[in-house]
């Protein structure tokens, strides 16, 4: 009989899986163990002999979440020993203690064979995936890419373009005030929305292309990213694929036909660029085409920034320039994507955290009034949003208004939806050497070291009895102004240990900033601008995410937009 028949036929395939896990047990008894004061480490309830949590490995991801959470529950802060077969010997730590030594010994704590072979046909060599001399290099071409100017731009000029752009599509189906429950309303999907401004940010300054939410490389890129995530969590990964991993491999070969004309395009364009530079010296800032006004100029200044950066700092493997590249779309399109779409899930469920965002709004227009030292802001106009594509000038204005330090309630909103709903929800290390945590917990070389953001930040051992709730103003603190007559809300920090959603250490994200802003001015623009009314039912059950290595939301946010009075 095949083996693809035993492995469809649901007894044969248990019976592999058992062989195969009996097999590994055997091999493994003879490993160094993972010990506590001398002691093994307890275990989740649940632990099975020779499968130990593989079949809740098994499960769909939300629910995997939830079991962390409620390990985390059981444990508390307690460093705690899984196993799942195929997968060399692992712990969960949720100590803040723990995870800051994680963060601090970079050296001793990677990303390890494990990681890098269950995403590397993701994943490649890029910054993701990479350590040592090759994660160094491209960490400082995307700091150069992610620099104070090239932010300033994204903020001044890109954002503006996108949002604008995407806020009049939003305003040509929005229904009138009063109206939202017209059954001819338009239902859009605002995971979608916020999907097609990130992928034209970061298209245009990353990679200097058009790249849309719906065009055949993103469904791609989605597929395998969720064939990737279902690796980590099923140990016979490797022979299901075969059998059933065509559309995984198609979607992968789609990726690197993509990566690889980035690279081409843009050394294409440099090589026209140069060209250009040496026949007309005197323009500069025309790199990639005539400009109509100022933010355009300015945009097309940096765009593709990233691509030159690190054709210029890795050289010409075009394989390796490629994967670096791409490793940023995972890392900062569909994290700022997801981040707001569960933000504004929340705010549908909490009117109260809306209406006191409009107040925040309302309150920075009257100071920016009142201030004689500048002009005043002008204000969105119902006209200008339901008018074609005439972006010049009309949102500028936010660009300067919303800020990250103007905004903090806005701010402790999305903090607080970056807490419940972490884009990276799980993390994975592997140990290069034996090393004791501080809580004297011994771990052998090659120990997989588990810890997972989304049941951190729901921990009562780290937030208190009301972890679970959604309280933005957990996030804010009243400051003493200069003149000592006003307070100023301010938006407290966290460390990294203890609100782990941008990772820390070396490897702390390199887009916390680039993330900050573009919540900054995507979230109050469409609050001041549109009335959401969900398409769902707010109260009944939670929406999930979807399989993905980050935290897509399942089916997208179905809502109604309501032009606001
Ligand atoms: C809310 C949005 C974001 C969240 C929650 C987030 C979170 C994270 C996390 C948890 C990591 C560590 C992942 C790992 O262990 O491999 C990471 C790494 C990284 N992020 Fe972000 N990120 C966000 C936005 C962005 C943006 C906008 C960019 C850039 C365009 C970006 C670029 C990166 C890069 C390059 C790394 C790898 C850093 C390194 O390994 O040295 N991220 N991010």
């Amino acid at each position: 009989m095949a083996l693809s028949s035993i492995l469809l036929h649901p007894a044969g395939a248990a019976l592999v899986t058992l062989a195969l896990s009996l097999f590994l047990y055997l091999a493994s008894a003879r490993r160094p163990r993972i010990t506590r004061s001398g002691q093994a480490l307890r275990k989740p309830p649940g632990t099975v002999p020779i499968l130990g949590n593989g079949l809740i490995f098994l499960r769909p991801r939300h629910k995997l979440f939830d079991w962390f959470s409620r390990c985390e529950q059981h444990f508390g802060l307690e460093t705690f020993e899984i196993s799942v077969p195929t997968l060399p010997p692992g712990v969960v730590i949720n100590n803040p203690e723990n995870l800051d030594y994680v963060f601090k010994n970079e050296a001793l704590f990677q990303k390890g064979d494990l990681f890098r072979q269950l995403s590397w046909d993701l994943f490649g060599n890029g910054i993701i995936n990479a350590d040592g001399a090759l994660w160094k290099a491209q960490r400082k071409a995307g700091l150069h890419f992610l620099s104070a100017e090239n932010l300033k731009v994204l903020n001044d000029a890109a954002l503006p373009a996108y949002l604008g752009k995407s806020m009049r599509q939003i305003a040509r189906t929005a229904a009138p005030p009063g109206s939202e429950r017209d059954s001819n309303a338009t239902v859009l999907d605002l995971q979608h929305v916020f999907h097609e401004i990130t992928s034209q940010v970061m298209g245009k300054l990353a990679y200097d292309m058009e790249m849309h939410t719906g065009d055949e490389f993103t469904a791609a890129f989605e597929h395998a990213s969720g064939c990737t995530t279902e690796r980590f969590q099923n140990p016979l990964w490797f022979i299901t694929e075969v059998f059933f991993g065509s559309k995984f491999r198609q979607s992968l070969r789609t990726i690197r036909s993509v990566g690889g004309n980035i690279v081409e395009s843009a050394r294409e364009k440099r090589a026209q660029t140069a060209k250009r530079d040496t026949n007309t010296a005197d323009d500069e800032a025309d790199k990639s085409g005539s400009a109509a006004h100022s933010g355009d100029a300015e945009l097309d200044g940096i765009s593709g920034s990233l691509i030159y950066s690190l054709i210029d700092t890795l050289g010409e493997d075009k394989k390796l320039v490629a994967d670096a590249a791409l490793n940023y779309l995972s890392a900062g399109r569909d994290t700022v994507a997801q981040a707001l779409t569960w933000t504004m899930y929340l705010l549908m469920k909490h009117e109260s955290a809306t209406a006191q965002i409009l107040e925040e709004i309302t309150q920075l227009r009257a100071s920016v009034a009142t201030d004689n030292t500048r002009p005043p802001a002008p204000t969105f106009q119902h006209e200008r949003l339901t008018q074609p594509d005439d972006d010049e000038g009309t949102y500028h204005s936010t660009a300067e208004l919303f800020t990250p330090a103007k905004v903090p309630y806005t701010m402790a909103v999305f903090y607080e939806s970056l807490r419940l709903y972490p884009p990276v929800p799980f993390e994975i290390k592997q140990c290069t050497a034996a090393v004791t945590l501080p809580d004297g917990t011994h771990l052998p070389q090659g120990t997989v070291i588990f810890w997972s953001p989304w049941s951190m930040n729901r921990s009562r051992a780290i937030w208190g009895p009301d972890a679970e709730t959604f309280r933005p103003e957990r996030w804010l603190f009243q400051e003493e102004a200069d003149d000592s007559e006003n307070k100023r809300l301010v938006l407290k920090t966290r460390p990294a240990a203890e609100f782990p959603v941008f990772n820390g250490g070396q490897r702390l994200c390199l887009g916390k900033k680039m993330a900050e802003l573009m919540a900054a001015q995507i979230i109050p623009s469409l609050v001041e601008k549109f009335e959401f009314v969900p398409g769902f039912d707010v109260h009944g059950e939670e929406r999930i995410s979807g399989s993905s290595l980050t935290l897509p939301m399942k089916d997208g946010l179905p809502c109604v937009a309501v032009l606001r009075g």
